[in-house]
């Protein structure tokens, strides 16, 4: 009988055959990507991951963007060749037409599912389908409208304790971590009706993005070595190791007994927040599709995380750009106080909103200009052809005008590219400049993929953003009352800096370790103006 083989046999010839497949599955991949533009690799493990990951927010999908066009490979950990794409057909059919045929990346799934549960953000397929059916009619203009009052009385209060702080004419305000507390209160009324009060307890820091900073090599490494665990893998040590997810629950059990007391949960009453429509809603759906309770609780962290951060940066973006911009600052008082001297109503409505088109311009061009998510993942889940809007060009100088990507093929997505595409918002699409929204025809309607206008800063197609309404009332409520009382100003000599989390955070050039903060100078505005 033979001996039987070492152990370290086996293990080297496991080894040595994972590596013929891992270069077999690479050369194949190349080959599909092969006359797609891009840069040369950097790191010889990390690729162009380093770049990507320390560089200012947006400043490389910019830099590629008039490079390469809104088509072009790079280097990911380990040699794989990943896509970044701003180009507005295929973003329109990788988010919308190729359905659940590109779908978020399972690592960053498990990493979300640890935080938020099976929540909308985190399923895919027929359970995000049934998910979103259930929660969509919550987020409704209808439903987005009534907030409004609530939206602006958060800011007022804001507002009054900013003017509280106003001495010899003027303050500095670190804008960030006021308007971090501010849309924590505004969200926890408008989506559970619960107060967090963190505008009155300054101890209550909300911002998470406050520890973020850019990630060393080794961080980069771990998270992208993270990605090579097998999903159920992953699974099964969320669900056995458990310390994050003990914590979770406890979360969710907290929020449980919260709206338990109120009979919220419980009872299915139909109050005006988000939950308890989406309780009711679900009360009373069919079976099949209903919302289990950890479903439901999911949603909860959901909503909290997707829309929390990303309003109140949008605002501490808008701010800077009004102390920048004077002569829009003073355009959009004027436009503020005439409409609401001649509706005299005592608190700000959705109708008052909608009746102040350069409100509207100032938020649209905001939101291009600094979309806080400014890129989104997602992985090919069948070999594919991805259509394109502009060619790229052969070796042999032909118009290719497709892409063909293999499956599991990793796809970034540049929203800030694609919000700078000069064949939609024109030559001038580098400039900030709100004007291009009140010109007819000047912004171009032709890339239908996201749910606001031309823009994709709330995503697009299937998993457009739930609460752009929201946010796009809320940035505009809190602009409507701060911009009426106060004139914002900035120090010139002051260098902002795009900060990259996961979303694109203000940081001050030489103090970067501070984290996320944005000092202005505020003074009370003048009555005459
Ligand atoms: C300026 C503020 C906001 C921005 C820029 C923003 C941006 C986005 C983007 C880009 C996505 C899609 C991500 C992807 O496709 O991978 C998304 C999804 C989502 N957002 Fe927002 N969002 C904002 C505010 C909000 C608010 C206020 C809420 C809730 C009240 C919210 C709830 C959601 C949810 C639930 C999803 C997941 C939708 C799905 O996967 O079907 N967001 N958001």
């Amino acid at each position: 009988m033979e001996p039987a083989a070492p152990l370290s046999y086996v293990f080297f010839i496991f080894i040595v055959g994972f590596a013929i497949v891992a270069i077999y599955e690479l050369r194949r991949k190349r080959l599909f990507l092969a006359h797609v533009p891009g840069p040369r690799s950097g790191h010889f493990l990390l690729g162009n991951l380093p770049l990507l990951s320390r560089s200012p927010a947006t400043e490389v999908d910019f830099n590629w963007y008039r490079k390469y066009g809104g088509t072009a490979k790079f280097t990911g950990a380990f040699g794989e060749q990943h896509l970044m794409i701003s180009d507005p057909k295929a973003v329109q059919y990788i988010m919308q037409t190729a359905g659940y045929g590109f779908v978020r990346p399972s690592d960053r799934k498990e990493a979300s599912r640890l935080l938020l549960g099976q929540g909308v953000l985190t399923v895919e397929g027929d359970d995000h389908k049934r998910q979103r059916r259930m929660l969509l009619p919550s987020f409704g203009s209808l439903e987005a409208n009534t907030f409004v009052p609530s939206f602006a009385s958060k800011a007022a209060q804001m507002a009054d304790e900013w003017a509280e702080m106003i001495h010899d004419g003027h303050s500095t305000v670190d804008v960030p971590s006021w308007v971090a507390r501010a849309t924590l209160d505004a969200i926890g009324e408008a989506a559970f009706d619960i107060q967090f009060n963190a505008l009155t307890d300054s101890s209550m820091s909300s911002s998470s993005t406050k520890t973020r900073r850019s990630p060393s090599n080794l961080e980069i490494f771990m998270a992208e070595s993270l990605g090579l665990v097998p999903t159920p893998l992953m699974r099964w040590w969320n669900d056995t190791e458990g310390v994050a997810k003990d914590l979770v629950q406890e979360k969710r059990s907290a929020e449980k007994n919260g709206q338990d007391e109120k009979g919220t949960l419980s009872r299915g009453k139909c109050a005006n927040d988000v939950l308890s429509r989406l309780v009711h809603a679900n009360g009373t759906a069919d079976a099949k599709v209903r919302l289990g309770e950890d479903e439901l609780l999911a949603q909860l962290l959901t909503i909290l995380l997707a829309g929390h951060e990303t309003t109140a940066n949008s605002l501490s973006w808008a701010l800077l750009e009004l102390s920048q911009q004077p002569h829009v600052q003073a355009r959009l008082r004027a436009e503020i106080r005439a409409v609401r001297l001649e509706r005299k109503e005592p608190e700000l409505t959705a109708t008052a909103i909608h009746s102040m088109p350069y409100l509207s311009a100032v938020v649209k061009e905001v939101l291009r200009f600094h979309a806080p998510v400014y890129n989104t993942s997602r992985t090919a889940m069948r070999d594919d052809v991805i259509p394109l809007s502009r060619p790229l060009y052969d070796t042999q100088g032909r118009p290719v005008h497709e892409v063909m990507v293999p499956k599991g093929q990793k796809v970034l997505i540049s929203i800030a590219a694609f919000n700078r595409d000069k064949d939609i918002f024109g030559a001038d699409a580098d400039r900030f400049d709100p004007e291009r929204w009140l010109k007819e025809g000047y912004v171009s309607k032709r890339a239908g993929v996201g749910p606001y206008s031309s823009l994709l800063t709330f995503g697009g197609g299937h998993r457009a953003c739930l609460g752009w309404r929201f946010a796009v009332l809320e940035l505009s409520a809190f602009l409507v009352e701060l911009v009426d009382r106060f004139e914002f100003s900035v120090n010139p000599a002051m260098k902002v800096h795009r900060g990259a989390a996961s979303i694109m955070i203000p940081m001050i050039e030489g103090e970067l370790d501070k984290g996320v903060q944005l000092p202005l100078h505020v003074k009370l505005a003048s009555v005459d103006e």
